[in-house]
């Protein structure tokens, strides 16, 4: 006879108290002990981490799709979790509860929320797949599929949410170079900023490099998105959400190739064939300009308004205008049509660069409200 304590001896009920002696644990059974709770413990967690994720598909995107995927993966755990893993649960006993990691308590945004709850469900669902191979072999098997599962959700669910605030995004900031570059571009984001660019055309690689960690890290703190000028490589090296790309540069196909469909890419375009070569190699975004001559990008002749207003007819993606464009003359531009605009002085020579970019917000907020706050 076999019981859950590790005495050889116990008051058994069926004996009407007789003490009788039972054979100790072996090895074997006590092996199998820790094992299964190892199992109960990580289905707890990862099931735990859908949860989370789910939560916020559901209540935060209205996104039916992801929230039931969520679901079906923890409805599928659920069936792994059988009360024989259940019984074997010691809280009490667990010297784990007891620690926790300075990163579990930093949630800086919504990104990082689901992030750590993504890294959480993947390491539960690797060591159910390694100790379930002392368990049951098909449960093994079933926890590899779902970590390749979760991986895709992961990917579709970030891809997504990048997208869905670049459609949301009305303003963009294009940095020039600058000695108060982080604390410009923060001032700008405490605004309510949620696109920034990174752009610098003259500096090495190692600057660009750190500079371009410094604002990814900033951008991500403030849930807004980070995107690299002209470079494919430095957004893959800083893991940034997307690259703009102008019209000398690597195409928009080739680059597709090399970001994934997950990232964002933005192309520069001045006229109504390059809008339509954009739209057909499947930009996500497009520049409209320089809308007027601009000593930031010397020697390229303006487009006007009348590009402007082509784009408010005829383009599908969102597109900012850009060139010249500052608090006297955005409601010249809002009027030929635009609803999103880019800029680089405005905000990079402000004074007061969070007033400013509350401004410019308030003046592009007038045409549509916002449907969805963050
Ligand atoms: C939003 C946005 N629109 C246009 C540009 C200009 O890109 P490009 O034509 O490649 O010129 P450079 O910026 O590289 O000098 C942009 N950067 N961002
Ligand atoms: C990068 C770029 N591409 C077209 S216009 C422009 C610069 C816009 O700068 P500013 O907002 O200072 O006029
Ligand atoms: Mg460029």
């Amino acid at each position: 006879m076999v019981t859950k304590t590790y005495d050889n001896s116990h008051f058994d009920e069926s004996t009407n108290g007789v003490v009788v002696m039972v054979e100790p644990y072996s090895q074997k059974q006590q092996i199998q002990q820790v094992v299964y709770r190892i199992l109960d413990a990580n289905l707890d967690r990862a099931r735990e981490g859908l949860r989370i994720i789910e939560e916020w598909c559901r209540f935060g995107l209205n996104n039916a799709q992801f929230a039931l995927e969520c679901k079906r993966l923890r409805q599928e755990l659920a069936k792994w979790h059988t009360p024989e893993l259940r019984a074997a649960r010691d809280t009490p006993g667990d010297p784990g509860t007891e620690l926790t990691h300075p990163q579990e308590e930093e949630r800086v945004s919504i990104k990082s929320v689901l992030q750590a709850n993504f890294c959480r469900i993947e390491e539960a669902l690797r060591v159910l797949e390694e100790y379930s191979k002392l368990h049951q072999q098909s449960m093994a098997k079933a926890c590899k599929q779902m970590r390749y599962q979760v991986y895709t959700l992961e990917s579709n669910l970030m891809g997504y949410q990048r997208h869905q605030l670049l459609w949301r995004s009305r303003l963009y900031l294009v940095t020039s170079p600058s000695e108060n570059l982080l604390n410009n571009v923060e001032a700008a984001l405490k605004g309510g900023l949620t696109l920034v660019q990174y752009r610098d055309k003259n500096a090495d690689d190692s600057l660009r490099l750190e500079q371009a960690k410094k604002l990814r890290q900033l951008c991500h703190i403030y849930g807004a998105l980070f995107i690299i000028n002209d470079r494919v490589d430095l957004a893959l090296a800083v893991d940034a959400d997307g690259v703009h790309l102008g019209q000398q540069d690597m195409s928009v196909t080739v680059a597709r190739q090399l970001l994934g469909s997950q990232r964002i890419i933005g192309l520069s375009t001045t006229n109504a064939e390059e809008m339509q070569r954009a739209l057909t190699e499947g930009a996500d975004y497009i520049g409209v300009g320089p809308v007027y001559e601009t000593p930031t990008k010397v020697g390229k002749a303006a487009t006007g308004l009348e590009y402007v207003s082509y784009a408010a007819k005829n383009c599908s993606i969102p597109w900012f205008a850009i060139g010249g464009i500052d608090a006297n003359n955005i409601n010249d531009v809002i009027d030929a049509g635009a609803e999103r605009i880019a800029v680089v002085r405005s905000l990079m020579q402000a004074e007061q660069p969070t007033l400013v970019t509350q401004y410019l917000l308030s003046q592009l907020n007038r045409i549509k409200p916002e449907v969805i706050s963050h």
